[in-house]
């Protein structure tokens, strides 16, 4: 199972989501307590391997503030978790992952108009638009047709409760913020365990 780590905001934790066997990262650059500024960022993407996905996660942002961030930061994926449409979802020079909040079955409706790299499935906004620690009825996504769709699970996931989600949702990712957090900060330890409890799910579907 490929994990995500949401929500970094220092060198050591990202290095330490990395070596526990992230496959992606992400900056919030959107308003949000984990926000963090394209220089910061950048001071920490230049210090990691290639082969992760470093993904900046937008909010309604305008096009030409993305494209810059992207150029700034050598973020080589980027997540849009507001109310993109499909055609502002479109024409990126990297990959791009549509957030989608599910409350019901109707809001999985709304996958099928968008032609992006990634389908990411969080639960309603809270205080701010993600990484607000709560999950949504798995059960729900069960009336998705994938389509070869590459889904990422996000939402109130934590060590305990992943591998359930992911017996449920049989996603191509998972993607964590608050779960491995300690109040408020991220938690080297929490960060292995996720990592473990995800991991080893994939052993188990692979048997
Ligand atoms: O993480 C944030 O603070 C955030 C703020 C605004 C928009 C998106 C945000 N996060 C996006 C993510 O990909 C989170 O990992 C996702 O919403 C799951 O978060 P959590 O429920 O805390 O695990």
């Amino acid at each position: 199972m490929k994990v995500k780590i949401c929500g970094i905001t220092d060198l050591n934790t990202a290095q330490a989501a990395i070596n526990s066997g992230a496959d992606a990262v992400g900056f919030v650059f959107a308003e949000s307590k984990r926000q963090i500024t394209a220089e910061k960022a950048l001071s920490i993407i230049k210090n990691l391997p290639e082969s992760v996905l470093k993904v900046g996660v937008f909010v309604n942002e305008t096009r030409e503030k993305i494209e810059a961030v992207i150029q700034e930061t050598g973020i080589n994926v980027i997540q849009l978790h507001g109310d993109e449409s499909p055609e502002d979802c479109l024409h990126y020079e990297v990959p791009v992952i549509k957030s989608f909040s599910i409350g019901s079955s109707s809001d999985l409706k709304t996958l099928a108009m968008y032609q992006c790299d990634f389908y990411l499935l969080d639960s309603p906004k809270g205080k701010y638009r993600g990484g607000n620690g709560t999950s949504f009825n798995w059960k729900i996504t069960k009336t998705l047709n994938k389509d070869g769709k590459k889904i990422i699970l996000a939402g109130g996931l934590n060590a305990l409760n992943v591998a359930a989600a992911i017996n449920v949702v049989d996603p191509y990712m998972v993607d964590v913020s608050s779960g491995v957090e300690t109040e408020g900060v991220k938690d080297i330890d929490k960060i292995n365990d996720f990592m473990l409890h995800a991991k080893e799910m994939k052993e188990e579907v692979n048997k």
